[in-house]
């Protein structure tokens, strides 16, 4: 069953002229939910993969299932004030308004394999600036992992021009 066929479109959505691809209804789907998990889970098999990194709120969804699946640890990137101890953070620009985002500084550890996980990149702001903090202390990012790209945004584009890996179940060239 193609993932991208239980994805869902709000024309319009959180603004006017954004065209939101809401993925509550891949998720809700057991067949779906359980493709997504597998697919990403069996291409990063064999990476030695240590420590999954999910961004709030959505990438949670799809972070902490690869992590168990995979055996490996799964460390949240989350808007700002929300994590209990120490953080560092990064301002970012979002398709539709500005935000931050932050993680613990002991969430991370020198040579850490980390797969970073999110459910879209439409400007890559949010995945640029999780990608800052996880180098920033000592982690190497194996690949960002997203379910959706919209590449016509050019936040893809750009990380890949930046070195970065990207790989994504689906995209939408519209
Ligand atoms: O590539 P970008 O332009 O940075 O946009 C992608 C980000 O935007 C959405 O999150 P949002 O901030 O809407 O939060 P949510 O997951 O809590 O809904 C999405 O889940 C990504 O994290
Ligand atoms: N078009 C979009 N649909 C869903 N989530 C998004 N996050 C940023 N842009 C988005």
């Amino acid at each position: 069953m193609p993932i991208k066929s239980l994805i869902r479109t709000i024309a319009h959505y959180p603004r006017e002229g954004i065209m939101f691809r809401d993925i509550t209804t891949l998720l809700k789907d057991p067949t779906g939910l359980r493709t997504t998990i597998d697919q990403i889970t069996e291409r990063y098999r064999s990476e030695k993969i240590n420590k999954v990194v999910g961004i709030e709120s959505r990438g949670f969804i799809i972070a902490a299932p690869v992590a168990y699946a995979l055996g490996a640890g799964f460390v949240p990137v989350r808007k700002p004030g929300k994590l209990p101890a120490d953080t560092i953070g990064c301002d970012y620009q979002l398709e539709y308004g500005r935000d931050r985002i932050e993680i613990h500084v002991d969430a991370i550890e020198k040579n850490d394999r980390v797969l970073l996980i999110d459910d879209l990149i439409a400007t890559g702001g949010t995945m640029e600036a999780a990608i800052k903090l996880i180098e920033e202390m000592n982690g190497t990012v194996i690949e960002c992992c997203l379910v959706v790209d919209l590449p016509t945004i050019g936040g893809s584009k750009r990380l890949q021009q930046q070195g970065h890996k990207l790989f994504s179940l689906c995209r939408y060239d519209d």
